[in-house]
């Protein structure tokens, strides 16, 4: 069975995420929260706010598995379902490390399927994440490289800890590797054309000073009111009727995403030719053992 009808299976059937009934919290939240989770996704639900706080909690690192893409897709597509929430706020369960981006063993020493099925579910994520019609807000308290800077500008608005070591940006250069043009194009429409060239060329890795003077992130606060900050600001863009706001931005991001739905085949194949060549491999391996040696 394919991982997505795997992990679909396990949700599913009477399992603690199903979207209308989702349980009532112990603890936390306003009155009448809900939670509920999955193995690598916390969601805390307040009907009354119409707002859901999705959490991210795949240890080590939050890095984008399989696994974590399909948990994390299912969690939007059951929140997008139930009619008492029209905004998502997307942070890390525990601050640090809001994501480490893609997980680089889902791209080491695997066979072109397996590429081209864990780069099919990176293209779900984001088309279903930049096309969401709920608001989406990114509180992000933690390191934010690649796969997971590239989450946070799905979103339409993002807070970042004040905090020097959370850096964040599309790393990818860095690493031997390039961020595919959806990625690219994702980032000039929130930083502009020069500012994403020299970003990316470079594979900068911005502070917060840095990416707020850029304009990576809209506000850098306290750490302590990075999670209090993105929902006072939800609660200003789901003041504006939920049609004209989506009205608006489907027409500012659907060239974007029809780029995309567009050269979806050619994208899976472009990666998994570039990704399986011997030299990329090499790269990545290294890469990865140099993260490994650290901690041994
Ligand atoms: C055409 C091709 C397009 C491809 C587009 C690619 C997009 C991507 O997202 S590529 C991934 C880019 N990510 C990074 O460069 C971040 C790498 N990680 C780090 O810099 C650090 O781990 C950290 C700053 C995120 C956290 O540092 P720290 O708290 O010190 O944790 P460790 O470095 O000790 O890591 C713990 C553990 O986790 C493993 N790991 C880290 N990142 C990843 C990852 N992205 N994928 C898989 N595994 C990762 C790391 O190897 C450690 O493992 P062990 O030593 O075995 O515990």
């Amino acid at each position: 069975m394919a991982l997505v009808a795997r992990v679909r299976a396990l949700l599913l059937p009477g399992s603690r995420l199903r979207g209308a009934t989702l349980g009532r919290a112990a603890n936390g939240g306003g009155a009448g929260a809900r939670r509920a989770l999955s193995h690598r996704v916390l969601v805390e639900a307040d009907p009354a706010a119409g707002v859901a706080v999705v959490k991210f909690r795949n240890p080590p690192v939050n890095s984008l598995s399989l696994e974590m893409l399909t948990e994390l897709g299912i969690c939007l597509e059951k929140l997008e379902n139930d009619k008492t929430v029209r905004g998502i706020v997307l942070t890390a369960d525990r601050p640090g490390i809001f994501s480490a981006g893609l997980d680089l063993t889902e791209m080491c020493g695997r066979n072109p399927a397996h590429y081209a099925e864990f780069w099919k579910a990176v293209q779900e994520l984001w088309l279903r994440l930049y096309q969401s019609n709920m608001a989406l807000g990114a509180a992000i308290n933690g390191t934010c490289p690649a796969g997971g800077c590239l989450l946070s500008l799905t979103c339409d608005y993002r807070i970042l800890a004040d905090n020097p070591k959370y850096t964040i940006g599309l790393n990818e250069t860095q690493l031997g590797i390039f961020a595919p043009f959806w990625f690219k194009d994702t980032m000039v429409n929130t930083i502009g054309h020069r500012a994403t060239e020299r970003a990316l060329q470079l594979g900068l890795l911005f502070t917060p000073a840095e990416a707020l003077q850029v304009g990576l992130v809209d506000q850098v606060v306290p750490e302590d009111q990075v999670q209090s900050t993105a929902l006072s600001v939800m609660s200003q863009w789901l003041a504006i009727p939920d049609h004209a706001r989506q009205l608006t931005k489907t027409m500012m991001r659907k060239a974007t995403v029809d780029q995309l739905l567009k050269h979806r085949e050619a994208d899976i194949q472009n990666f998994v030719s570039f990704i399986s060549r011997d030299s990329i491999q090499k790269v990545l391996q290294v890469y990865l053992q140099k993260l490994r040696k650290k901690n041994h």
